[in-house]
């Protein structure tokens, strides 16, 4: 009796459990499942800081430049007071008190004095900002407060100042600019009438400390592909190594004496088509080797006994004829059926077994596209367990009301067209042609009438 298909593919992902975990460089991770959750080690930023080259301003313009902040310098000194500006590059710190900042190309100044250039227009193509807020208390503290933060928006990004002649006129050491009679600048009192534009609104152009995350926040579950931008997260959230399962070792044995490896095939003789598609869909494995072997009972039974591989996927024999050795050699080594046969089609001879020392078996069919089934149906989901991956989401697209079969799942090859898959046939089990054509094989459950499937990639 044939197990059902969804059953076969859990019993495959269940079959095992995830190999040891160990603490490895950022690089050396990718590709890798994560054994711990990744946790920010600090906020970001780390402090409150500039999204754009210009100046971090407080309270209503014309300002008096005080001072000047670089990326890579420490957060300055001050307090930026209503009146007062500071020079800011992107990704430097802002000055405590500093309500939002002016982009350098929204900015005229005729030395110590700074405005906002309502001419010019903002980074969203408008001119005039006619935003109506105001309010006079200081920055907001922390994430929970700020706006962008609180409703979902995200900050501009920042785009080159097209104009960079604007000169410092404040003390470059950041300390707050005097006159020459030792009186600080930048006090309302000391600033001309302004114009009757709206001040900037407040918090634009800030990125707020803890805005993106704060320390001991999870960004990343366990379980989660270790992709180039996990990497690049971890390195940003403070981390030099990550804990990663190591991936699981894959030994391939091949089975038939009708097989070529070189040239073309002829009446009794196939090309091996199995072995060469394997390696490309053990992406998350490493694949140690490929063997060989005539239809021969013993040197089967030696191939399984001796490898070193947690898995031992075998090509061929899986079913009742003279040649198909493997049910046999399984249980002369007393290993545990735990798939024997698989309600689907191609590919329903398919087998899945542990050995008494725990490493699994995995049978594939000879007919090459019964093969790629198996692969799909029980290899992949037991790599994943062995390799720590919990987290694959399912694919899925709508189907037609192709031909379902009354008992049994059909994997077909299709391609995606939006969110439709689209059949391309040429899908007979001895023949590969088919899934070449596809993106993916979409798995049609029994009595499939035009719906919602899943696809397997
Ligand atoms: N009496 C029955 N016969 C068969 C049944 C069955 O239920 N009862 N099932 C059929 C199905 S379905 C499949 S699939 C195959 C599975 O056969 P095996 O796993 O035992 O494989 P072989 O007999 O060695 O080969 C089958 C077929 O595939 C070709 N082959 C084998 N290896 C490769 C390879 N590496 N590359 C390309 N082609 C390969 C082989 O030449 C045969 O043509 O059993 C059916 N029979
Ligand atoms: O599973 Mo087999 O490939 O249907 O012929």
């Amino acid at each position: 009796m044939n197990m059902p298909w969804t059953l076969a593919r859990q019993t495959a992902r269940d079959a095992a459990k995830p190999l040891d975990a160990t603490e490895l460089a950022l690089p050396d991770a990718l590709g890798l499942a994560l054994a711990s959750a990744v946790r920010a080690l600090t906020s970001q930023p780390t402090c409150d800081t500039s999204a754009m080259d210009g100046y971090a301003v407080a309270g209503p313009g014309p300002w008096t430049v005080v001072g000047r902040v670089a990326a890579g310098d420490p957060v300055p000194a001050l307090a930026l007071r209503p009146g007062e500006a500071f020079g800011v590059a992107t990704g430097a710190p802002v000055p405590d008190g500093s309500e939002s900042v002016l982009p350098v190309e929204r900015c005229s100044t005729d030395g110590t004095q700074l405005r906002e250039d309502h001419t010019a227009p903002d980074e969203r193509g408008r001119r005039n900002d006619p935003t109506p807020r105001r309010h006079n208390g200081p920055a907001p503290a922390n994430r929970h407060d700020h706006p962008a933060r609180a409703t979902g928006s995200h900050q501009p990004e920042p785009s080159p100042p097209s104009d960079r002649t604007l000169r410092w006129e404040a003390d470059p050491s950041g300390n707050r600019a005097a006159r020459r009679d030792g009186t600080p600048l930048g006090s309302h009192e000391a600033s001309p009438p302004d114009d009757h534009h709206e001040p900037p609104p407040l918090g634009r152009h800030i990125r707020r400390r803890g805005e993106d995350w704060s320390a001991g926040d999870e960004l990343i579950p366990a379980g989660s592909l270790i992709s180039p931008a996990v990497v690049g997260l971890a390195a940003a959230a403070g981390h030099d190594t990550l804990l990663a399962h190591r991936r699981p070792r894959v030994a391939v044995i091949v089975t038939g004496d009708e097989l070529l490896h070189t040239g073309p095939p002829r009446p009794g003789r196939v090309r091996d088509a199995i072995g060469p598609m394997l390696p490309g869909l053990l992406t998350r494995a490493d694949l140690i080797g490929t063997t060989h072997l005539r239809d021969d009972a013993s040197a089967l039974a030696e191939a399984l006994t001796s490898d070193q591989a947690d898995v031992l996927v075998t090509c061929g024999a899986t079913s009742v004829g003279p040649a198909d050795h493997l049910r046999t050699v399984l249980s002369g080594l007393d290993a545990e059926i735990l798939v024997s046969g698989v309600a689907c089609r191609p590919g329903h001879p398919m087998l899945l077994a542990v050995l008494p020392d725990g490493r699994c078996v995995v049978g594939l069919p000879g007919n090459p596209f019964a093969a790629l089934a198996a692969v799909l149906t029980l290899l992949h989901p037991l790599l994943d367990t062995l390799g720590g991956h919990t987290t694959r989401p399912p694919i899925t697209a709508w189907l037609g009301d192709v031909p379902a079969h009354p008992r049994d799942t059909r994997l077909i090859p299709v391609t995606r067209s939006g969110n439709t898959a689209v059949p391309v046939g040429h899908d007979r089990p001895g023949s590969l042609w088919g899934a070449a054509l596809a993106d993916a094989l979409a798995v049609v459950p029994p009595g499939h009438q035009g719906g919602e499937v899943e696809l397997l990639a």
